[in-house]
């Protein structure tokens, strides 16, 4: 038997761990929240998702030379200190970006067939335009919606058509919010939108914010939704997670357990990517392509009888409620419990696929197989309104 060459330690949340890893020496799994520097013996490849914190107090004295994030965000790492030790690091950028745009997009669409309104008559604010919002942007442009981006560190370096955040208040009917959550720079995020300029939010807005919680004051949030009945609140993420604020999630219309990027697809994908970085840092070929771990999706074709029906298939491949009630059944529960709810939500979430796994045959009237197209559905035109 050969020894193991590298003692891998991850999340036991990362799906896909043994097909990537095994053949890189000895695996280990922890739970994340929990993860010490007690589990850190012997081990040199750390894995994990957004609820660990790597820092100095994590890893001083370890023999860790590489760490992974299967995420997009980073702010639960020190990514300075580890660059000053010389340990290797990787993020999965993008890996979940289209999960978290049908989650928006199945909220506004079920959102829009509730209160009774056209998305595409409606002005979306996209602040943050990277992985997340830049998709969101293009697939909701394609529906024919109309969007206003603001993302100063971009409009810094590239100019471009973007406003600041001021004109997104003062004119979108919905704002997204995809920032990072960041701390420092000339751009910091945490609490972004706050007292002052919530008040700014357009009569009848929709709030969605399912970047980081701490981007929005909470405090100031509930204060404001307990003032306005007219805002409608979507929030997958909160201040002070794996802690829900009861009262702040109760004024939601959809209320989330920091899950709009939990895609199975989206979470494979940030696995395989970590497997990638390793592979790299070690001067190992890459020999396990991504679709032979991420299962074949089993998602029925639909068949649309009106092409303009786009809630349909949103809702078919990702329904929000489904979430949401899960979350609100936690509300009651003491401070203690409702944490360990949270997690557990997430633990044991159901498979779910994105909207690319789903074929949707419609006949080619208008513009609609375009429509279904651009929100990222594969589409089949059955033909029957051809002569
Ligand atoms: N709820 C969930 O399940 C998930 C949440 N996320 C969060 O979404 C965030 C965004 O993800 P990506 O788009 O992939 O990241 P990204 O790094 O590709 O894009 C972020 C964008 O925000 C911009 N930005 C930074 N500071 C800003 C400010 N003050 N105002 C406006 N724009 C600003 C950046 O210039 C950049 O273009 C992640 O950092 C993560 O925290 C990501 C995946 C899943
Ligand atoms: O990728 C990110 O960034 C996220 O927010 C993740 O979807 C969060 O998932 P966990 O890492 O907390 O499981």
């Amino acid at each position: 038997m050969t020894e193991p060459r590298l003692t891998i330690l991850a999340d036991e949340n990362i799906p896909a761990l043994a097909p990537l890893f095994e053949r890189f020496g000895e695996l280990r799994t922890a739970p994340g929240r929990t993860l010490s520097r007690a589990d850190l013996e012997g081990v040199d490849v750390l894995l994990v998702r957004s609820v660990t914190r790597v820092d100095e107090a994590l890893l001083r004295g370890s023999r860790v030379r590489f760490v992974g994030t299967a995420t997009i965000g980073t702010d639960h790492i020190d990514r300075a200190w580890l660059e000053q030790q010389g340990i290797a690091f990787s993020s999965a950028p993008g890996c979940n970006a289209d999960g978290v745009v049908e989650y928006v997009l199945s909220s506004l669409l079920q959102l829009a067939a509730e209160q009774g309104f056209d998305l595409c008559s409606k002005t979306v604010g996209i602040v943050g335009v990277g992985n997340v919002g830049g998709r969101l942007q293009r697939r909701l442009q394609a529906m024919g919606v109309q969007v206003l981006c603001c993302d100063p560190p971009r409009e810094a370096r590239e100019g471009g058509d973007f406003v600041p955040l001021e004109q997104v208040l003062a004119d979108a009917d919905i704002l997204a919010l995809h920032t990072p959550l960041t701390e420092g720079g000339a751009w910091p995020t945490r609490h972004l939108l706050n007292a002052d300029n919530l008040a700014q939010l357009k009569q009848g807005a929709i709030l969605l914010n399912a970047g980081r919680g701490p981007v929005i004051d909470n405090v100031a949030l509930l204060a404001l939704a307990r003032q306005r009945d007219d805002l409608t609140l979507v929030l997958d993420v909160w201040e002070h997670e794996p802690r829900v604020n009861p009262d702040l999630a109760r004024r939601c219309a959809i209320a989330t357990p920091h899950i709009a990027g939990y895609s199975l697809d989206g979470k494979i994908r940030g696995t395989w990517m970590l497997y990638c970085a390793l592979c790299e840092y070690l001067g190992w070929t890459v020999n396990t392509p991504l679709e032979q771990v991420l299962p074949p999706a089993g998602v029925p074709a639909l068949t649309l009888a009106t092409a303009d029906d786009l809630l349909t298939p949103a809702r078919l491949v990702y329904d929000p409620y489904r979430d949401d009630r899960a979350l609100r059944r936690t509300l009651g529960l003491g401070e203690a419990e409702q944490r360990q709810a949270f997690d557990r939500l997430r633990r044991e979430y159901p498979e779910r696929r994105e909207y690319a796994t789903l074929t949707v045959r419609v006949a080619g009237s208008d513009q609609a197989p375009q429509r279904l197209a651009a929100m990222g559905f594969a589409t089949v035109d059955t033909g029957e309104n051809d002569d």
